[in-house]
């Protein structure tokens, strides 16, 4: 099976001299509950360490407070506020829904009219909580027109795929996506090792980087803001999609030669130098 490689990283681009914060693309993040604020935390301040010019977190209002001390540069949404949240999705570039949210009726609608809301020029992410609130309503994957990228865990993409663990081959994982998502789809499916899948293309490529120091909570939803951060900025193709993989895990191993554990914090603390190092 082909293997993602550092020569992926080729698709961390110099920055123009005449760029300003426009230039490196906007993100809207739905994340985090009262629970799980931490998740939205990880996921958005990935995002902007990652390298989006403007991130903005519809999130639990209690939520708001360590978020400013933690990621001033990130800006904040009600997430109870659909309107406004739905007026800010059609002027972002990408759009991350999942990390920390509850499982409720009202979330259910939110994902579902984003997902109807996006054009072809956006990109969706999915992660965590947003395949549970997909679960009575896959049929809205299917007629989305903007790009689409998940990033469930293995458990998560048994609850969308009806696939048990054992039955997660790639040739069934393949047709499940094809089945259940549009061409311009893109299946990250983590563990250890982890497969990116491409719908159109019906291929599969291993993950080959990663370490066993990464086995912390947050860390899948750091990866949902670095590929946020990567689209963002650099646009959506399997390559910048394999990039923000590939860096997550690559940054990571590198982080693992002298840590017994890597954080997820301190993967997006080190985001702007790994980046730095692979930039052309
Ligand atoms: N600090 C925070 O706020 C955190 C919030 N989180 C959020 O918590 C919510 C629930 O996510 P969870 O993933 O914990 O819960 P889920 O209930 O979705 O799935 C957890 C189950 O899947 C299993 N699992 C996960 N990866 C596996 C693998 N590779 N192989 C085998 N089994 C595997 C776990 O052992 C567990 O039984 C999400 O919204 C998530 O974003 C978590 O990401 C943890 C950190
Ligand atoms: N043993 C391991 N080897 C390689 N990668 C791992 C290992 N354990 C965890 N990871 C990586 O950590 C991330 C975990 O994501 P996820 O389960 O969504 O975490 P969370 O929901 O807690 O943020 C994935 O990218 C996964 O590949
Ligand atoms: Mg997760």
């Amino acid at each position: 099976m082909k293997q993602i490689n550092s020569t992926i990283l080729q698709v961390i681009k110099k920055r123009p001299r005449n760029s300003y914060k426009g230039t490196f693309g906007k993100v809207l993040l739905v994340a985090g509950d009262a629970q799980y604020g931490g998740a939205a935390l990880m996921a958005s301040g990935a995002s902007v360490y990652a390298g989006a010019g403007l991130v903005t977190l519809a999130t639990d209002p209690s939520n708001f407070t360590s978020l400013r001390s933690n990621f001033p540069e990130v800006m904040t949404q009600k997430l109870s506020d659909h309107k406004k949240i739905l007026d800010l999705a059609v002027t972002v570039d990408v759009i991350a829904i999942g990390p920390g949210l509850a499982i409720s009726a009202t979330n259910e609608v939110l994902i579902k009219q984003l997902l109807q809301l996006a054009n072809s020029r956006q990109t969706i992410i999915l992660d965590a909580s947003a395949f549970t609130l997909l679960q009575k309503q896959k049929q809205v994957l299917k007629t989305a027109a903007a790009n689409l990228v998940l990033t469930p865990h293995v458990v998560e993409w048994q609850r969308l795929s009806d696939l048990d663990i054992a039955q997660q081959t790639h040739t069934n994982n393949l047709a499940i996506l094809q089945q259940l998502t549009p061409p311009q789809t893109f299946l990250f499916l983590k563990g250890a090792p982890s497969h990116l899948y491409d719908n159109r293309q019906q291929t599969v490529v291993q993950n080959t980087k990663g370490t066993p120091a990464m086995a912390t909570g947050g860390m899948g939803d750091t990866l949902t803001g670095i590929i946020a951060g990567f689209v963002a900025q650099f646009g959506f193709s399997a390559s910048i999609v394999a990039s923000a993989v590939f860096t997550h895990s690559y940054l990571a191993e590198e982080l693992a030669q002298d840590r017994y554990v890597v954080l997820p914090s301190m993967i997006i603390q080190h985001l702007p130098q790994f980046m730095k190092r692979w930039e052309n």
